[in-house]
């Protein structure tokens, strides 16, 4: 893979990659093989998909990528999504804790703008010959006796020698940009070798001269004496060989594999979802949780010290106020407990990513209400002001301490969140005013403001990091809340009282919903499969609980096409529709022959595929199998259905209630004690007219 700015046949392009034409980098295999032990000198940048900084940085990199394309294969320029999971591992061995980082095969580049990045490519270039390649530093000084002897040497026409000043960069950019080119070398001479800038009676430093293997030479008539303009006249020459007869000879143009299998993670797809702004959308929380526990965290290997106060406390906090669904409070919890009981001063991030078991928590992101126009818009950074936003609501429901919830998100902006300028600016508004809030409501107002405070900086769409479909305002909007905005002398002003009214409403659980979230049985059958793959422990816990062991094997035998089938996010949301029908047919028909009472299949049955009530598919289908109804019938519908916008999602929502499979058990419960009342009346109502007790 190579740096440019054509896109390069066979790279995967990815719609969220605005880096367009630059090498993406996909595994840690893939980048360590390619990257450190590669002879070309490779500049990578560390970047986000979600960071705002990254954004804007991207056209600078995207420039120089395109600049440098000559310099191939000398010099080769890459980027890595650190919010892809996939390139979590990557990210972590390379120590990227901040976006955007750039980092060299021999050590960090600095992210300054401009020319400056390409002197230091230029540089870097140079200890990264002596490195790794001595063979290669073409761009060092030429000597006079070198310059004398070369055409003995080298069986070229030219020999170009500009001569410069040490401090330079002329020559060796051109030796660069020409480097690709046969039948030419270009070497710089410096100002201090005096008997050749005698000889060629060189006057003006940058000046350049072309030795032809004749004799003859010439000084170079450019109209500035500029790398570009020495480029273009050296490329013009007679003689000069195309560099792509030289780059198919080196067979360099080969493109990398576009994706590493196995490597690939179940994330968002760019299938647009209905979203309402009005509300919140649990989807986007616990995707915000996972990705802030297990990707913002895992860039470090060790935590200690007032990073681990950090984690701890933002895990407190959460476990404290998250409105979440039990399971995932249960995970909140023990991760909790578990962090509670550490004694040492440091945790390693392998015992970290241990879940706590048996919790569990989705493993991939979904945006919803955060979801952006475009992948890389909105995501992660929405969702983490929305979670924090409801916990200082939440917050102010409980006896909580004033600043209880700030100071963790401050811990946590300040410790992991990976954009640096958000950090350090929420870091400074921070410091100045965080230690004068007195109170939960006030708390609450103080994120508020704060955040309103960072759209204003970014509204406006600078440097083109705004969604165009999610324009930064001033926020709630009038249509929103309009008793929050008043007028005071003609001039807009906000009515606090009504602010924190719209927020603790706006941000309180009744207005979560759940569509797009996952089960928990789909979780846990996730988690288990992803266990048996990564430890190859076959047979222990496919996932599916309570599942008979000749079932399991039946279903192992069944081949993976069903096993992806019941699983992959994609290919479910794809064939939901059919499913669900295939599946009630699949119960309707076991009804029939395997003689299943209505209680059995009643959960299925019972759904109305128009109706907002959705079953929980997961629970049903277990239920099926323990019935007897054979798995090759049950066509798994472990994902949700999407029809004209109505969702059904595995958790009922009836009178806002969400019900789990757990419900569904106590329906099943509550169907028997009714059967059981009803026979009983039967009997009872049979049994009229007939004496109970006996005569006496
Ligand atoms: C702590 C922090 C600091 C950041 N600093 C920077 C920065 O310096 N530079 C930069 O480029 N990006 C920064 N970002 C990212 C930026 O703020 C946005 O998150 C990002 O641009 C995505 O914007 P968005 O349109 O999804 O809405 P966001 O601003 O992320 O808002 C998310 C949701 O919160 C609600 N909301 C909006 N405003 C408010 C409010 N005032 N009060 C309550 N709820 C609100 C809306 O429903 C909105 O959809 C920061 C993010 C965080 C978490």
């Amino acid at each position: 893979m190579s740096g440019g700015s054509q896109p390069i046949d066979g790279v995967s392009t990815d719609e969220a990659y605005w880096h367009h034409g630059i090498p993406k980098i996909w595994t840690w295999l893939w980048v360590a093989s390619l990257v450190l032990n590669s002879s070309s000198a490779w500049a990578v940048e560390f970047y986000a998909s979600w960071c705002g900084h990254c954004k804007r940085f991207a056209p600078t990199w995207r420039a120089l990528a395109a600049d440098v394309l000559e310099w191939r294969p000398a010099v080769i320029l890459g980027a890595v999504n650190c919010a892809d999971e996939s390139n979590k591992e990557v990210c972590r061995d390379f120590r990227i804790t901040r976006y955007p980082t750039l980092k060299a095969t021999a050590g960090v580049l600095h992210p300054v703008l401009g020319s400056s990045i390409q002197k230091g490519l230029v540089t870097w270039r140079e200890c990264s010959c002596l490195c790794y390649n001595p063979s290669c530093c073409l761009a060092f000084p030429y000597s006079t006796e070198e310059v004398r002897g070369f055409f003995q040497k080298n069986k070229v026409a030219y020999l170009a020698l500009i001569f410069e000043k040490n401090n330079s960069f002329v020559g060796r950019e051109v030796t660069l940009d020409m480097q690709q080119y046969t039948n030419i070398a270009v070497r710089r001479v410096l100002s201090n070798e005096e008997e050749l800038v005698k000889e060629y009676n060189v006057t003006t430093f940058p000046s350049a001269y072309l030795l032809v293997n004749n004799g003859s030479f010439s000084r170079i008539s450019v109209q500035e004496e500029a790398r570009s303009s020495y480029t273009s006249f050296l490329r013009g020459l007679s003689g000069i060989n195309d560099k792509t007869l030289i780059l198919r000879a080196q067979n360099i143009t080969t493109p990398p594999p576009s994706r590493v299998p196995g490597a690939e993670h179940p994330t968002e797809t760019t299938h647009w979802k209905h979203a309402d702004n009005s509300k919140l959308y649990m989807a986007d929380l616990e995707s915000a949780l996972h990705h802030s526990l297990r990707v913002e965290t895992a860039k470090f290997s060790i935590l200690e010290g007032e990073q681990l106060e950090a984690l701890k406390h933002y895990v407190a906090v959460l476990t404290k106020y998250f409105p979440g669904r039990p399971f995932v409070k249960n995970f909140l919890h023990s991760l909790d407990n578990w962090l509670k009981q550490v004694k040492e001063p440091n945790v390693s991030q392998r015992a970290l990513e241990k879940p706590p078991n048996p919790a569990v928590l989705t493993n991939d992101v979904t945006w919803v209400g955060c979801q952006g126009s475009e992948p890389r818009y909105r995501g992660y950074s929405c969702s983490i002001w929305t979670l924090f936003h409801l916990l200082t609501v939440q917050a102010s429901w409980h006896s909580a301490q004033n600043a209880e919830v700030l100071g963790a998100m401050r811990g946590y902006v300040h410790y992991f969140f990976g954009c640096e300028t958000c950090s350090e600016h929420f870091e400074e508004m921070a410091a100045e005013s965080m230690d004068q809030v007195k109170s939960l409501d006030e708390a609450i107002l103080w994120l508020w403001s704060r955040h309103n405070r960072v759209n204003a900086r970014l509204a406006g769409n600078i440097a083109g990091i705004e969604d165009p479909k999610f324009p930064k305002m001033q926020w709630p909007p009038p249509d929103m809340c309009p008793s929050c905005h008043k007028e005071i002398n003609g001039q807009h002003a906000w009515d606090e009282a009504a602010v924190l009214h719209f927020l603790k409403g706006h941000y309180s659980p009744v207005n979560i919903y759940f569509a797009y979230t996952k089960p928990e049985t789909f979780l846990l059958a996730r988690e288990s499969r992803d266990v048996e793959e990564t430890t190859g422990a076959k047979g222990k816990g496919n996932g599916i609980v309570g599942m008979e062991d000749k079932e399991r094997r039946e279903e192992e035998e069944g081949g993976e096409q069903k096993r992806t089938e019941q699983v992959d996010p994609v290919v479910g949301r794809k064939m939901v529709a059919q499913k669900w029908q295939a599946l009630k047919a699949a119960a309707l028909a076991a009804k029939k022959k395997q003689h299943l009472s209505k209680r059995d299949t009643a959960p299925l049955l019972m759904t109305d595929d128009n109706s907002r009530q959705a079953v929980d598919y997961a629970a049903a289908q277990e239920h099926l199998r323990r019935r007897g109804l054979k798995s090759k019938e049950i066509i798994g519908v472990l994902e949700e259905e999407e029809d004209d916008g109505v969702r059904k999602s595995e958790w009922f929502h009836v009178l806002g209630l969400h019900y789990s499979h757990l419900d569904i058990g106590l329906y099943f419960l509550s169907s028997m004690c009714l059967l059981g009342m009803y026979t009983f009346y039967i009997r009872l109502g049979s049994s009229k007219g007939r004496p109970r007790f006996s005569m006496a």
